[in-house]
């Protein structure tokens, strides 16, 4: 297939990084950026360093996370554009959970030698297409030859240092919300990993990913099928997750939270991070949990676990918030207005120490555990990962 044309790309559409060089790399990035930059920045892309402007009243709030290929992303799964916004939302939903707003992020790219350069800068146009969107700049990166290919962001955002929300302030009788549903990525990702999935057309991503990714909802076929909507709409939060940037700030401002976190590594694990850092137990309402309707669809055609999906999935990117009961109408009309995700109440923070999931019919079992890397989890996922192009 002939790939799109790309402004400013005057390289051939088969040449790889080796090729096309760093240098060249690099002044493309440069020019994909352009010259729109924010009056905050003094210096962005071409210097040794980036020159940012302090925001008056504001402290900088820094993240950085790698996306590497095989282990969060495979070229098989997602479009090279898709690996660019992902590598940059899962950095402003770090950003979001401090309830600060993102400013300007740092590319860090791994590239082996014999990677079409296109791809590259397919990537970087879903980055820079995504950091627009989300009114961040990116200011500067690097460039290495590596011997796999891995795309590390860093991006810093401004706060006022009171506004800011934390994982370690939740106090016994505090309750539990989360944004959006829980599942959507993990059952994205495990319908990609799933022989349907390999064997039905519309999972591959395109070259370039972005303007020409089959995966829109309603335009996939399940074989002779439609794919289901649910399914459709679990592949896009894998592939490109959505950081609530605008929740976490309106929360944030409205002191309306007394801590929160996001879901990176599952609904499990930020429940314990955040009772862990706060000194509190969680009894969590199993029947509240806004499980992902792709959660239930994927678990009724294969063999996957529901509970699973839901609780330890990972890679949602919503936020947890612990609320004291004195702010909920303020954390329910902050967390209510125009164009924010709805939030669940899901359970309570206690004095005791355990965290627990509470069923409909009574019972207590304890949280399962989330994604973590070198566990049996991730070697588990990993054991499923195929060649890219296989
Ligand atoms: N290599 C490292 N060096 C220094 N600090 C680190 C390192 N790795 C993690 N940290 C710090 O440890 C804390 C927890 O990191 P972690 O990566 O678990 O963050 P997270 O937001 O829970 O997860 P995710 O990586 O999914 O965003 C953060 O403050 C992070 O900056
Ligand atoms: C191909 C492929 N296989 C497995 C996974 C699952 N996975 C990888 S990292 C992670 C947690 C978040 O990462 P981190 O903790 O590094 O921020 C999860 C759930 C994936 N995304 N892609
Ligand atoms: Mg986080």
């Amino acid at each position: 297939m002939m790939a799109a044309g790309l402004p400013g790309w005057d390289h051939d559409v088969s040449a790889t990084c080796a090729q096309v060089g760093e240098h060249a790399l690099i002044r493309w990035i440069a020019s994909a950026v352009g010259s729109a930059s924010s009056a905050d920045v003094l210096l962005g892309i071409g210097d040794d360093a980036a020159v940012v402007v302090p925001r008056r009243n504001h402290v900088d709030v820094l993240t950085t996370d790698v996306q590497v290929d095989g282990v969060h992303f495979t070229r098989a799964f997602c479009g090279a554009a898709d690996v660019g916004h992902r590598a940059l939302h899962v950095n402003l939903s770090d950003v979001a959970a401090m309830g600060a707003q993102p400013r300007v992020a740092l590319l860090s790219l791994g590239l082996p030698a014999d990677l079409e350069a296109r791809w590259v800068a397919d990537l970087v146009t879903g980055l820079v297409t995504a950091a627009r969107a989300a009114r961040v700049q990116l200011v500067g990166g690097n460039i290495s030859r590596a011997p796999m290919l891995f795309v590390d962001v860093t991006v810093s955002g401004a706060a006022k240092p009171r506004h800011l929300l934390r994982r370690s302030g939740a106090r016994p009788g505090d309750e539990l919300y989360v944004s959006g549903t829980v599942g959507a990525a993990a059952a994205g990702l495990a319908w990609l990993q799933s022989a349907i999935g390999r064997a039905g057309s519309p999972s591959r991503p395109s070259p370039q990913g972005a303007e020409t990714d089959a995966a829109e909802p309603g335009d996939g076929r399940f074989g002779e099928r439609a794919l289901p909507s649910a399914i459709e709409a679990a592949l896009t939060r894998y592939r490109r997750p959505e950081a609530r940037v605008s929740l976490g700030l309106q929360v944030g401002r409205n002191k309306a939270a007394s801590a929160c976190i996001d879901t990176s590594d599952g609904l499990a694990d930020a429940l314990r991070q955040l009772a862990g850092a706060s000194g509190v137990g969680v009894r969590v309402d199993a029947a509240a949990v806004p499980v992902d309707p792709a959660v239930t669809e994927l678990a009724l055609r294969t063999n996957e676990d529901r509970d699973a999906l839901a609780w330890s999935g990972g890679e949602d990117y919503e936020l947890l918030f612990a609320v004291p009961r004195r702010a909920r109408r303020r954390f329910l009309h902050a967390s209510g207005r125009k164009g924010l995700p709805p939030v669940t109440r899901i359970g309570m923070c206690t004095r005791e120490a355990d965290c627990l999931i509470v069923q409909a019919d009574g019972r207590e079992s304890p949280l399962p555990g989330g994604f973590e890397h070198f566990s049996s989890v991730d070697s588990v996922a990993g054991g499923r990962i195929p060649e890219a192009g296989a």
